[in-house]
């Protein structure tokens, strides 16, 4: 094994994992972010996981129960909320959504790194209990691409679209409330963009843990 893996291998093992929270209008390319960061840089050394939020609202066309999101119903939401079980949750276009504690208070632990992919209430709502959280707003270039991007995606009806679309100023207006903002134009460079960030995050913790201290110290004896 690589000093390289062997030290993920180390960082992972020895530090808890890191949380981040990812927000922007919809429509914006938050969930193709953090579906190509994952594809791209998560590994068995170092690994990086989405939680799956719960929510109220219906499956689009290719989105599996479990995988995208745990679709359940308003009783079984409200049920949730009564016992204590969401991290956060917050309505969101006329839909209830929500990160389960058990989404990700375990993972974290094992030294995952988890991607939260919520709104700004709900990001407001970590930050309140876990300080450490990074916070990351994602901006379209212009709110006539916003727009070309959702209907290009093709999975929202016009009407749909249209709520979306009044209400991407409204989430954009919290931009000043997180950590850092990216302007997701060129998609690739935002990758990069959006991947340094997290491994900042990550080596300076791993600087900051005592396995990292000893392995210093074996090589300066
Ligand atoms: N607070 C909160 N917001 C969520 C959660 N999951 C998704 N959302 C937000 O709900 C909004 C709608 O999500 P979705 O219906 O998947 O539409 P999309 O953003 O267009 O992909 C987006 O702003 C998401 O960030 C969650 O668990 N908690
Ligand atoms: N930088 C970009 N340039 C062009 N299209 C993009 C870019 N980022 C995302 N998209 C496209 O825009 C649409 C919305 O992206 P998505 O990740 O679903 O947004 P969100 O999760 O924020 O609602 C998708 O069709 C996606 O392929």
């Amino acid at each position: 094994m690589s000093l390289e893996q062997n030290q993920d291998k180390v960082e992972t093992s020895q530090r808890s994992g890191n949380l981040f929270v990812v927000s922007a209008p919809s429509g914006a390319g938050k969930s193709s972010l953090i579906k190509a960061l994952l594809a791209e840089h998560s590994s068995a050394e170092a690994p990086l996981q989405v939680a799956v939020s719960h929510t109220t609202r219906n499956p689009r066309p290719g989105e599996e129960n479990g995988q995208h999101y745990h679709f359940v119903s308003h009783e079984t939401f409200v049920d949730m909320i009564a016992a204590n079980g969401f991290y956060e949750h917050a309505k969101v276009f006329d839909n209830y959504y929500g990160t389960s504690r058990q989404a990700i208070e375990n993972t974290l632990e094992q030294g995952i790194d988890v991607f939260l992919d919520i709104d700004w209430q709900g990001a407001r709502q970590v930050k309140e209990q876990y300080p450490a959280a990074h916070t990351v707003f994602i901006l379209p270039p212009s709110i006539a691409e916003l727009e070309r991007r959702l209907q290009g995606r093709g999975q929202d009806s016009a009407e749909v679209i249209a709520k979306r679309m009044s209400e991407a100023k409204s989430e954009m207006s919290h931009v000043h409330e997180f950590d850092y903002v990216l302007i997701n134009d060129d998609f690739s460079r935002t990758l990069t963009d959006f991947y340094s960030i997290v491994l900042d995050k990550r080596l300076t913790q791993t600087a900051q843990s005592t396995t990292y201290a000893n392995l210093i110290a074996e090589l300066l004896v």
